[in-house]
């Protein structure tokens, strides 16, 4: 389980999280969610260690985030990391290279999935073959937590429905996964958990089947309760 309690930070003079607490376990998808500059990076940065925060505490079951958490968690950017002249196969294997939790067996698979070809390089892809190839490369590690900022941002319905399809595929399995989005639609029916965000805090934790079942509600209905009063 992830744990993120009361933590907040901020830039400069810039109070961004002001005493965020929620809990994302494994096998369940949480997904973020809140306006622009809200901070849903900043706390996926948080949770990976990767921006310090100035008060509270995340815990990766039950411990802080050290050298081994990284071989159980990764971090899915909005935007891909590998160099533009790599192939699709270089850049896997620059992965394999790197990671030891690189799952090739699972990799090619993806790359089926998707229908991605290993010998074209990242510079000539379009966007939703490069998110394609970014989850790829994420989805890959045998990793128990997936963090993922905007994975369907800025990319064509059928990309985003072949994306949203992973989620209920064997390839996320059990995993735990973060998730931020502005297409709440494409995973409505995926997501376990939401999390809405306001004014650097938590507004509203729910349960998404729950919601619908007790109240008939969607999560868009929650949400224009919460952003619309
Ligand atoms: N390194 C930084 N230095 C200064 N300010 C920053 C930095 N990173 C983020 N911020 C500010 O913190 C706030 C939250 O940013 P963050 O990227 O976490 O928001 P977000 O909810 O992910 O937004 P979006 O939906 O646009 O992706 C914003 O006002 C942003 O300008």
């Amino acid at each position: 389980m992830i744990e993120v309690k009361d933590i907040t930070k901020k830039f400069g003079r810039k109070q961004v999280l002001r005493g965020v607490t929620f809990t994302a376990a494994k096998g369940e998808i949480t997904c973020l969610i809140g306006i622009n500059g809200v901070g849903k990076t900043t706390i996926l940065n948080a949770i990976m260690a990767l921006t310090p925060i100035n008060s509270g505490q995340i815990l990766i079951d039950g411990a802080k985030i050290n050298k081994k958490s990284y071989e159980k968690i990764t971090f899915i950017p909005d935007a891909i990391t590998m160099l533009p002249q790599m192939t699709i196969g270089q850049s896997m294997q620059f992965m394999q290279d790197f990671y030891e939790s690189w799952n090739q067996e699972r990799a090619t698979e993806l790359l089926g999935f998707f229908k991605l070809k290993p010998e074209e390089k990242i510079s000539s892809l379009s966007k939703g073959n490069t998110a394609k190839v970014n989850l790829l490369l994420g989805l890959a590690l045998d990793v128990d937590y997936l963090l993922m900022d905007e994975p369907f941002s800025g990319i064509d319905i059928f990309s985003r429905e072949q994306i949203a399809e992973v989620f209920t595929s064997h390839l996320v399995e059990d995993r735990g996964v973060i998730i931020t989005t502005h297409e709440i639609n494409d995973i409505e029916h995926l997501i376990d958990q939401v999390i809405l965000l306001d004014d650097g805090i938590v507004v509203k934790a729910f349960n998404s089947e729950e919601i619908r079942e007790n109240e008939g509600k969607s999560v868009v209905d929650v949400m224009r309760e919460v952003y619309q009063q």
